[in-house]
């Protein structure tokens, strides 16, 4: 078992930031969790809660972080000047590592302050954005309409229902099961951007966007960033056309702010092009090929880059604008 806290940079929000847990935060997890109120409602609890078993569980969600299975984070606030544990909020990962179950308790007394939407979101987000799943489940007991409330104010929509093995209740009890994707979560609808919405219509937005095909044949592909819209996808570089600009000059400037490499337009071989609806702009995306460029490319801006063979594009979640060109590039590379 792992013996100190991984590393792992703490999520924030305007209140809360949610940490690994530490073994001094043993004592405050045990009043919290050893509590009916609370416990009645966690599957994996048990009831009493033993003493010894706080630090028990704090260090295996060390060892889970360490093996990238799961991640049970502290949820704690400032009072005071001090740091509060308040709750715990968790993501486990499926076999199949693509999807993953959500948990979270809050000590009672700070229940209806909205601290468990602001928590599970925060981490979900997190979640998209950097692993590689594309859905999240969660489950809450049929009698608890506040935990079923909270998970569809997080996005997630109901799924069925189910029977759990409670600790705490000692037995199978009913749930219903919620589930959503990257859109339920982050709400996803990308921002209009410059352009001026046609009559009736939505907005085109200009975006210029590059195939950089190394000298083994691969393809570079960018994630987008969490706090973007379409966290956690995988795109080519490039970025909006700003107003005045041509697509080529938005290009070399956007290749450089992301990737600190200079290409000059005479080695921007117009490929193909995307036109696809989203929920409110147009995007009209000319995509260009590029095989030469001068430094070496580098995370500028601190997103994870992949380097893919063709055939192997398609394992990439991509935004649906890009389907198109993945198909096209696999037959032309
Ligand atoms: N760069 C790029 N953008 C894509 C691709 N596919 C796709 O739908 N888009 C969409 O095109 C838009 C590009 O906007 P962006 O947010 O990356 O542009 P930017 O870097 O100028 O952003 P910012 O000004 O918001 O920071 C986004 O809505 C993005 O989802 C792609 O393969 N590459």
């Amino acid at each position: 078992m792992t013996a100190s806290p991984p590393d792992f940079a703490p999520l924030r929000t305007e209140r809360l930031t949610l940490r690994p847990l530490r073994l001094d935060d043993a004592p405050a997890l045990h009043r919290l969790v050893n509590d009916w109120e609370v416990a009645k409602t966690l599957a994996r609890v048990p009831f009493p809660y033993p003493r010894e078993l706080a630090a028990t569980w704090i260090a295996a969600t060390w060892s889970q972080i360490g093996a990238g299975e799961a991640w049970h984070l502290a949820i704690t606030t400032e009072e005071s000047g001090a740091e509060q544990l308040i709750g715990c909020v968790g993501l486990t990962l499926s076999r199949d590592r693509k999807a993953a179950e959500l948990g979270y308790w809050v000590g009672r007394r700070y229940w209806g302050q909205g601290i468990a939407p602001e928590a599970a979101t925060r981490l979900c987000r997190w979640a998209l954005a950097t692993l590689e799943i594309v859905t999240i489940r969660a489950s809450a007991l049929r009698d608890n309409p506040r935990s079923q409330a909270v998970l569809r104010r997080i996005g997630l929509r109901p799924a069925g229902e189910g029977v759990q093995t409670f600790l705490s209740r000692g037995g199978p009890m009913p749930v219903l099961l919620f589930e959503g994707g990257r859109e339920e979560i982050t709400g996803d609808a990308p921002p209009p951007a410059a352009a001026e919405a046609p009559a009736g219509g939505k907005p085109i937005v200009l975006v210029a966007a590059v195939a950089l095909v190394d000298a083994d044949g691969r393809v570079l592909l960018a994630r987008r960033p969490e706090g973007k819209p379409l966290a956690g996808l995988w795109e080519f570089p490039g970025g909006k056309v700003h107003p005045g600009e041509t697509p080529e000059a938005a290009l070399i400037r956007e290749l450089k702010e992301e990737l600190d490499i200079d290409v000059s337009a005479a080695c921007l071989g117009p490929f193909t092009f995307a036109s696809h609806s989203y929920e409110n702009f147009h995007l009209l995306m000319p995509l260009y090929l590029c095989r030469r460029w001068q430094g070496e490319v580098r995370a500028a801006e601190g997103q994870a880059l992949a380097w893919v063979r063709p055939q192997k594009l398609g394992g990439y979640a991509m935004p649906p604008a890009d389907k198109p060109l993945v198909a096209m590039l696999r037959d032309f590379l």
